[in-house]
């Protein structure tokens, strides 16, 4: 599913309004997507309520997000609900299919208020008692910080956080900015969403994505290549990609058609991390599974893990050493890719070693924690002959490339991409709101996962889980964006039975059997 931001959202719905689709059609639509989904609340949330007795209270703005919930106001009231408005401007200012719809609302006898007319307890006591707000304040159309009335209601209403109803969002909560996720002094934090035709950026990267709740994409009658041909190849990974990605098993394959991945970790006092990453593989489906490691903890790892085949290296002070190359370089004709980096330990030895592995292997790298913080020259991807996966925190980003974490986390979306293209990798940014980006443009912002994820050998994790896909002939950049996905969706089952305070990294590899029985 695309994930666009407003401009490229407003494209879309000018072109289908060019095309002949009236403009008020569109809205209908929307609003028609948000008075059903506030039903399917409302069934849910207030069984034994009868219709006539919910109390609803839209508020709403005098731009198309309040046209919106206009309309959807009037449907619901067609369907036998008694919603109320709040407008936070005079309704008689309102224009073009915003007015016509206002006009239709008090044709229908919807009961309407203006915020200024309200005394603030007037207006905190019809907060309080409603069952379901609906925020049509402002949509995708929020220019600078809150101002004016809408900042007062919000502002109210935040106030009274204890006490807030349910609410849904129209298209975004108010506040909330459209084109990357940041929060225009306050917002509504909302527990359902419902949004038009795509995902909005700002709905799925943080701190925006906090306020939303859970997300409903609604379609309004915009054709999928209208808002294909609008969108810049950024995706959101959800479970019905990973049901369409997952890769193949042959009924008649052998350990060997399930591939074959070295991992390179691991020194000494930093066991746990090659058997984070080894075990992850074999529970994502890979047949066979070596680790290569500092020769003086090779006995130790192998003695915890008996399906992992053990291969110790030329070790120095208890880390790999750089003439251990040899070994690597003829290892690597035996498998379908090497995973480096978890554990490793750092020291010139380890960037002479990475160097050396950059410059003459061939096969599908997966460069992750030390391996990554062991380059020293980001030309070596370049010209790297294989295949190249990079697995970065933000902290290892910002090493790589020099940019504070801070503005990688503020432009994550970018920072992928640009250093994908650029450097011609594929590159997963870690972190919440995790992006995997690919060497030609596309990218994907995971769905899935959860706060207790932060936690000692989670990305280890991860490194095992992709290194299993790629090595079951996946593509780099399917087998990255599938890794991300089944590792959040493991983490948050792992955390619904432990809690996100208890969660440690090896709760992720053991709910990672009940994510791949979901994909079946
Ligand atoms: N186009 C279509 O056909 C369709 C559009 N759709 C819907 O339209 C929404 C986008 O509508 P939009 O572009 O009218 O903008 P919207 O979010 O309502 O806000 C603009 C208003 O807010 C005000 N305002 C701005 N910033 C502010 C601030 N910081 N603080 C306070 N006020 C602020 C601004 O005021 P002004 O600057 O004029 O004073 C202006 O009046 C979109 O999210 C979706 O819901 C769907 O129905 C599908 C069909
Ligand atoms: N708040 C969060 N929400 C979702 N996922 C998270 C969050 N924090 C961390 N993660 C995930 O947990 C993993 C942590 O990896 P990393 O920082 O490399 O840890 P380590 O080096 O300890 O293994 C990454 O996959 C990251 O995306
Ligand atoms: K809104």
């Amino acid at each position: 599913m695309e994930v666009l931001t407003p401009q490229m959202m407003a494209k879309c719905d000018r072109e289908t309004i060019d095309s002949g689709y009236p403009e008020i059609l569109l809205m209908e639509a929307a609003a028609y997507g948000v008075a059903r989904i506030a039903v399917e609340i409302l069934k849910k949330e207030f069984e034994f309520k009868a219709k006539a007795e919910l109390k609803l209270t839209f508020l709403v703005g005098k731009g198309n997000n309040g046209g919106d919930g206009l309309a959807a106001a009037r449907i619901l009231k067609n369907w036998g609900y008694q919603p109320e408005i709040i407008f936070s401007t005079e309704a008689e200012k309102l224009k073009g299919v915003n007015s016509k719809n206002y006009e239709l609302a008090s044709l229908n006898q919807v009961k309407y208020y203006h915020f200024s007319d309200l005394k603030e307890a007037q207006f905190l006591s019809k907060i309080e008692n409603s069952d379901l707000i609906i925020d049509a304040l402002l949509g995708t159309g929020i220019k600078g910080e809150l101002r004016g009335n809408i900042k007062n209601i919000i502002n109210l209403i935040n106030q009274k956080r204890q006490s807030k109803p349910l609410t849904l969002a129209v298209d975004i909560p108010s506040g909330v900015i459209g084109e990357n996720g940041r929060i225009a002094g306050e917002a509504l934090n909302a527990d359902y969403t419902v949004t038009m035709a795509a995902y909005k950026r700002g709905l799925l990267l943080y701190p925006g994505r906090d306020y939303c709740g859970q997300i409903k994409v609604v379609s309004i009658g915009i054709q999928p290549e209208t808002i294909e041909k609008n969108s810049d190849s950024l995706k959101a990974f959800k479970q019905q990609e990973a049901v369409r990605l997952k890769p193949d098993r042959i009924n008649n394959g052998h350990k060997g058609s399930f591939g074959k991945v070295a991992v390179l970790a691991g020194s000494r006092g930093m066991t746990g991390a090659p058997l984070l990453s080894t075990k992850a593989a074999l529970r994502s489906g890979s047949g066979l599974v070596y680790l290569l490691t500092a020769e003086e903890i090779e006995a130790q790892t192998s003695v915890q893990l008996e399906e992992v085949v053990g291969i110790p290296l030329v070790s120095k002070k208890g880390m790999v050493s750089a003439n251990s190359f040899p070994q690597i370089l003829q290892f690597s004709k035996k498998v379908d890719l090497l995973a480096a980096g978890p554990g490793l330990g750092r020291s010139s030895e380890i960037s002479d070693l990475m160097e050396k592995i950059l410059k003459e292997l061939e096969l599908p790298l997966i460069l992750d924690a030390d391996a990554i913080n062991a380059i020293k020259n980001l030309e070596l991807l370049k010209k790297y002959k294989g295949e190249l996966i990079l697995t970065p925190h933000p902290g290892e980003m910002s090493a790589l490339t020099g940019i504070s974490i801070e503005e990688i986390n503020n432009n994550r979306i970018e920072v992928a991409r640009d250093f994908a293209e650029e450097h011609g990798v594929n590159l997963i940014l870690k972190g919440a709101a995790t992006i995997t980006a690919a060497p030609d443009g596309r990218a994907y912002i995971n769905t899935s996962g959860c706060n207790g994820m932060a936690t000692a050998g989670s990305g280890d994790v991860l490194t095992g889980i992709v290194s299993a896909l790629k090595a079951q002939k996946m593509s780099c950049f399917e087998a990255a964006a599938l890794a991300v996905y089944l590792h959040g969706r493991a983490g948050e089952i792992a955390a619904a039975k432990t809690s996100n305070y208890a969660l440690i990294a090896s709760d992720i590899i053991d709910n990672l059997p009940q994510v791949w029985q979901s994909l079946e």
